[in-house]
């Protein structure tokens, strides 16, 4: 047990200034911006992962853990159990699958039996034998804590003995008739999934021994009441010993600051039960594919790993870590061996940046901002509580729609995209309100006729407003584009109701103007949002409410309290246009910022 919790404490962040350097140089090298993409990332994370901006993954090594389940008796698989033993033999030979693609991909291979119904005495199989498979956990628990701390800490020992050896990234694999039977189980509690979700063919069952399948997993799940905050508990009760050993690799392989690439269902299963019990192990894992098997979509998407390849693979033994391996490869000498803009004497982008200032010009030669891929899955993982850290690319994400948003006028005629419009509207629906109040309703004005309402009084305010405005102001001023409304294929009028929730709202008996702050925020969601989907937002804000609640049919104690344009935009200047103009500068944060009373620097 001791060791186990010092290895899952032992795990740490990975370098984020190796990822910075990574990121940097990939930006430097002769190719535009980002576009070797997801080798770009996988770069960027090895460098985070080794610490070093020239990472070295060779050699690697497959670690095959074998073990047998108690609960093959149950008529779960297509295969007897006996065929564990027998693969173990094939694997020693060479003749596997594994055996061949990791050949074929100059990697090696090292079988452990952790677990196995049979006596072996085979040259070249690591013997780490817990126990001769588990008990069928249809009528108890499938072993007990101790021996799962025990599979856990072997596999920790595999991976230490195999980095001492000089392996430099690890690849999981396992073999183990019925364990998709056992991975299901885990799935169905650790990420509380419906266990008709996460049961699948495995071998190649048919679907009424599917159903079998998920009733036998259910009532094991009954019989041993496994508890889903302790993933050792949920292990022992309904998981395998190879499942085991192969979660003790990734907390191994992690704490020495190895990648490791995982393979299919099993595997990735196991990856999740490291990341349970050590959450930074995440950081570590490179998902190779994604299998046929419906729960590794699922594990995949838990752990917020992309898979690098779908090949409707449903094997296991680590066979997709074999095949993918030479991609990763590929992105560790992308990273070694391209020339740079300046080794190589080529120009780089018209703005003079090759150094990833994520900028160009446009057709008028203003440097405009522009939105690089996403190297993150919009999906984010929700289930490992643990795991509430972004990572760099998301991070960068919300800072890039917060610097580079933009109060957008000019507008093309595009129409927006309706799951966009609604993810963006959803956005705003997802504000903070005091009291949860939620008090905005959204106004999406699409009709000409009501838009050239909207715009007319607008335009009459905007001229009002014009008399206010003395010396260099006034001289800009009529020069100021501020509104869209016309062009915008949508505005969209924020209301606020102040009735919402009664009378009697959390936070808002002394402020009252709360609602009114509530829907700004619900504003601002929808600006950020509106920008990361590479639309621009303009906030109008010359109009009498009357005006506006009259051509909306707004009711008469509802706050018209913003009317925001949105639609695609040719350009997101790099400053704010008042900025360019010369009307106003950003003011100094440091002489914004107070020390414990006001006006103390
Ligand atoms: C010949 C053979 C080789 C394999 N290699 C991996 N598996 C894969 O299938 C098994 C899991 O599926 P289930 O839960 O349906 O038994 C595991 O051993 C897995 O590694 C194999 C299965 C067989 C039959
Ligand atoms: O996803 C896998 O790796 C898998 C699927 C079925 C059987 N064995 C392995």
């Amino acid at each position: 047990m001791k060791k186990m919790k010092d290895i899952m404490n032992a795990i740490t962040e990975p370098d984020l200034s190796a990822q910075q350097a990574m990121e940097n140089h990939l930006n430097s090298l002769t190719k535009p911006l980002g576009s070797l993409g997801r080798l770009e990332d996988l770069a960027i994370q090895l460098a985070g992962i080794t610490g070093r901006t020239q990472p070295v993954i060779d050699p690697a090594a497959v670690i095959v853990m074998a073990a047998d389940h108690g609960v093959s008796a149950e008529g779960v698989s297509a295969f007897p159990t006996e065929v564990t033993r027998q693969m173990v033999s094939n694997f020693i030979s060479g003749g596997a699958a594994i055996n061949v693609l990791a050949r074929s991909a100059a990697a090696s291979v090292q079988i452990v039996d952790i677990g196995v119904q049979g006596e072996f005495n085979l040259p070249g199989l690591i013997s780490r034998k817990i126990r001769f498979g588990t008990n069928n956990m249809l009528h108890g628990p499938a072993m007990s804590m101790d021996e799962a701390v025990a599979a856990i800490e072997a596999g920790i020992d595999i991976a230490q003995d195999a980095i001492r050896k000089g392996a430099k990234l690890l690849a999981l694999g396992e073999m183990g008739i019925g364990n998709t039977t056992a991975s299901s189980a885990l799935l169905a509690v650790l990420g509380q999934i419906p266990v008709e979700q996460a049961v699948g063919l495995g071998t190649g069952i048919s679907q009424e021994m599917r159903q079998h399948k998920a009733r036998v997993i259910s009532k094991a799940i009954e019989r041993n009441q496994p508890n889903p905050s302790d993933p050792v508990d949920v292990l022992a009760k309904i998981g395998g010993l190879e499942i085991a050993g192969l979660a003790g690799v990734v907390l191994g392989a992690a704490a020495m600051r190895i990648p490791v690439l995982v393979d299919g269902f099993i595997s990735a299963i196991a990856a999740m039960i490291a990341v349970k019990l050590s959450p930074l192990a995440v950081h570590y894992l490179i998902a190779s594919h994604e299998s046929v098997e419906p729960g590794h979509a699922l594990v995949n998407r838990l752990l917020g790993l992309q898979p690098l390849l779908n090949l409707n693979l449903r094997l296991g033994e680590g066979s997709g870590t074999a095949i993918a391996l030479p991609i990763v490869r590929a992105a560790v000498r992308i990273a070694k061996e391209m020339a740079t803009f300046d080794q190589a004497g080529v120009s780089g982008s018209l703005d003079g940046s090759v150094s990833g200032e994520n900028q160009t010009l446009d057709d008028s030669g203003q440097t405009i901002s522009m939105i690089p891929s996403p190297t993150y899955s919009i999906e984010t993982p929700y289930f490992i509580e643990t795991r509430h850290e972004f990572d760099q690319g998301q991070k960068a994400g919300v800072y890039q729609a917060i610097h580079t948003r933009r109060d957008i006028r000019t507008f093309i005629r595009q129409p927006i995209e309706e799951e966009k419009l609604r993810r963006i509207l959803d956005a705003a629906h997802h504000a903070p309100s005091v009291g949860f109040m939620q008090p905005w309703n959204f106004i999406v004005v699409r009709s000409n006729p009501i838009k050239q309402q909207l715009h007319e009084i607008v335009a009459k305010e905007v001229q009002v407003a014009g008399q206010y405005f003395e010396g260099k102001r006034a001289e800009l001023y009529p020069k100021l584009k501020v509104q869209g409304i016309l062009e915008a294929p949508i505005t969209i009028c924020f209301t606020c109701d102040p009735t919402r929730d009664g009378a009697h709202v959390l936070g808002r008996n002394t402020l009252p103007e709360t609602d009114v702050h509530s829907v700004v925020c619900a504003i601002e969601n929808l600006w950020l949002a509106a920008r990361a989907e590479g639309l621009g937002a303009g906030w109008v804000s010359f109009y009498k409410k009357q005006d506006v609640r009259k051509i909306l049919h707004i009711p008469p104690h509802i706050d018209p309290v913003g009317l925001i344009s949105i639609g695609y935009t040719h350009a997101f200047q790099e400053r704010p246009v008042l900025e360019t103009v010369g009307w106003g500068k950003r003011y100094s944060l440091d002489e914004l910022i107070f020390t414990d009373r006001w006006g103390n620097h």
